[in-house]
């Protein structure tokens, strides 16, 4: 049952188009995400799951409807900068989140920003790091890193800041198993509320609990997400990714 005080996010009649004429993304979306729950977001490739995750930052202005997050209704730049302190995103693409020239300076800018000493802000940047499997690449630069380990450096960035609510959008893109099985662990192991995108479905079956799918515009609630795992272990399509019409997956 969905107890309405503990509504982390809140969305009402929400809808959203790209400007210049674009197709409507979002058709009077309805969501809400409760405290301590572990959703996985999956759908079609193009179906608005990574504008989703961004209008709930404010990197995107919603055209109708209302955004509450945390119980206050956000509209303003102003209120969203409130929210992007409390959630984290971490972005598809890996170049969107790191700018710095070291993965350290990446890492600690946000905690430099909200007022930490540098000596605080590395030593949590180098914990965060070590957890994630980088010891030892706090002075690397950036932009060098190969694809998995840019995935791992932004996530480093937005776990640093020990978010109550993240977003992940496809966090294990390029990762090797045994990153995945690590970040599985550190996912398993927070205490917070998460949306994760994927097209992984194993990968949600071990990190979340709840499954929606974006379709036409809107978020259909799946149900329970061990329903992916035996789904995939049982079923003739094996890992081939699919979809059905008839009612649940
Ligand atoms: N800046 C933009 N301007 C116009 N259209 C855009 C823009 N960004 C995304 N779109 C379009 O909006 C639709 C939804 O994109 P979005 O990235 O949210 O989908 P997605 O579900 O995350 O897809 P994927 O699974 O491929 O990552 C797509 O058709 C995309 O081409």
């Amino acid at each position: 049952m969905v107890r309405e005080n503990n509504l982390i996010i809140h969305m009402q009649d929400v809808c959203f188009s790209y400007p210049y004429g674009g197709q409507t993304i979002l058709e009077n979306l309805n969501f809400k995400l409760q405290k301590g729950e572990k959703l996985g977001l999956i759908g079609h490739n193009g179906s608005g799951k990574t504008t989703f995750l961004h209008i709930i930052m404010g990197l995107l202005p919603v055209s109708a409807g209302i955004v509450r997050i945390l119980g206050n209704e956000v509209r303003t730049e102003k209120d969203f900068r409130v929210v992007r302190q409390k959630i984290g995103l971490l972005f598809q693409h890996a170049d969107d989140q790191l700018f710095s020239p070291t993965v350290l300076e990446d890492v600690a800018f946000g905690l430099l920003n909200l007022g930490k000493s540098p000596a605080e802000a590395r030593e949590l940047s180098l914990k965060t790091l070590e957890q994630l499997n980088l010891k030892g690449f706090e002075n690397r630069v950036t932009h060098k890193l190969s694809g998995g380990e840019k995935k791992l450096a932004s996530l480093a960035t937005v776990l640093v800041m020990q978010p109550r609510v993240l977003l992940l959008d496809e966090p294990t893109t390029g990762l090797d198993e045994a990153t995945k099985e690590r970040i599985i662990s550190v996912l398993n192991n927070l205490d917070i509320s998460y949306i994760i995108v994927s097209h992984e479905y194993d990968f949600l079956s071990r990190t979340t609990n709840d499954i929606c799918t974006m379709k036409d515009g809107q978020i259909i609630y799946n149900g329970d997400s061990s329903m992916l795992h035996t789904h995939y272990h049982s079923h003739k399509m094996g890992k081939v990714s699919h979809e059905h019409h008839n009612g649940p997956i």
